[in-house]
């Protein structure tokens, strides 16, 4: 039996929905919209078309956006001097510097410069130390999503053998610390798991992917995870966002809907449910400023 398609895409739709009524809400109580600013410098084009989108899910869900493009030869001063207008503007609650950025701006300087508190990728280090306790402010919206996408879908994670393949700091390393945790008042959205962390390094890694009951797979890889990988009955998320001769495609193998019960698919998938949850983090944002 194929597996069910778990619809990122139809599910972000609904998230976008409820963002949509409860900043409705906030305007008829006299609010401001919350107000998501995109920085994006230089011209790479799935960038572009990763910022498009999120400033149409802004307009749909009625919050404001901003993009700030800058030419690719920007320096990093011009850039940390837009960050710091940026932090200073009270109708900005949420912040996003589209990554990567040009090879000779450093990247950490300006994750650090955005201030923790607009801070709605949650790429600060103030943010993941807060994650990483136990006691999120935002959470990271990959991640953020992929555990959204399954609650969504009725599929339960504690006490589960989970396995996310790949370490990034945007994607495996917070996913595992989400995916691990105990949920509490403070951290409702904790997965409660076992989790397995591996990567191309992985001795065994075939092995290791065929005890997961839930595979996430974002290595950035086309096709990296077969079927001969996945046990039967598995949940697979596709994380990927590859580019194979200008078609999208995902880190998981089309024959493995052969074999799992559930796959998330590359488009429609993972990429929609993020630009969700950066929605939900902006709201969360005013929420936090008071505005
Ligand atoms: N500061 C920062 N924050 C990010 O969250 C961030 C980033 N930098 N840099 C790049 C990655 C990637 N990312 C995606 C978001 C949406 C889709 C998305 O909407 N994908 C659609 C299709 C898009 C297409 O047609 O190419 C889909 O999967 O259905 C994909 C990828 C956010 N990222
Ligand atoms: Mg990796």
């Amino acid at each position: 039996m194929p597996a069910r398609k778990i619809e990122g895409i139809r599910l972000a739709k609904v998230i976008k929905a409820e963002i949509a009524l409860e900043v409705a809400r906030r305007v008829a109580d006299g609010k401001h919209p919350p107000g998501l600013a995109a920085v994006l410098v230089g011209e790479n084009p799935a960038s572009q078309v990763y910022v498009r989108n999120k400033r149409k899910a802004c307009e749909e869900a009625g919050l404001n956006s901003w993009l700030h493009h800058l030419p690719a030869d920007t320096t990093q001063e011009e850039l940390l001097k837009l960050v710091h207008t940026l932090n200073q503007d009270p109708k900005v609650n949420g912040i996003l510097v589209q990554l990567p950025l040009p090879k000779h701006i450093d990247e950490e300087t300006i994750l650090r410069a955005v201030t923790p508190l607009k801070d709605v990728d949650s790429f600060h280090p103030e943010n993941v130390g807060l994650l990483m306790t136990g006691h999120p402010r935002f959470m990271p919206c990959t991640p953020f999503g992929v555990l959204q996408m399954l609650k969504r879908s009725d599929i339960e994670t504690a006490g589960k053998r989970v396995v996310i393949l790949g370490r990034s700091n945007i994607v495996g390393k917070p996913l595992a610390l989400m995916m691990m945790q105990k949920p509490s008042d403070a951290n409702p959205h904790a997965g409660d798991a076992t989790v397995t962390v591996a990567h191309r390094g992985t001795k065994h890694l075939k092995e290791i992917c065929q005890q997961a009951e839930i595979l996430i797979a974002a290595i950035g890889v086309p096709n990296f995870v077969t079927a001969q990988m996945v046990q039967p009955g598995a949940v697979v998320i596709d994380v990927g966002i590859n580019s194979v001769n200008g078609k999208l495609c995902g880190d998981v193998d089309p024959e493995v809907g052969e074999v799992a019960a559930a796959l998330s698919p590359v488009p429609g998938g993972v990429g929609p449910m993020t630009i969700a949850m950066l929605l939900q983090n902006t709201l969360k944002a005013a929420t936090i400023h008071q505005t």
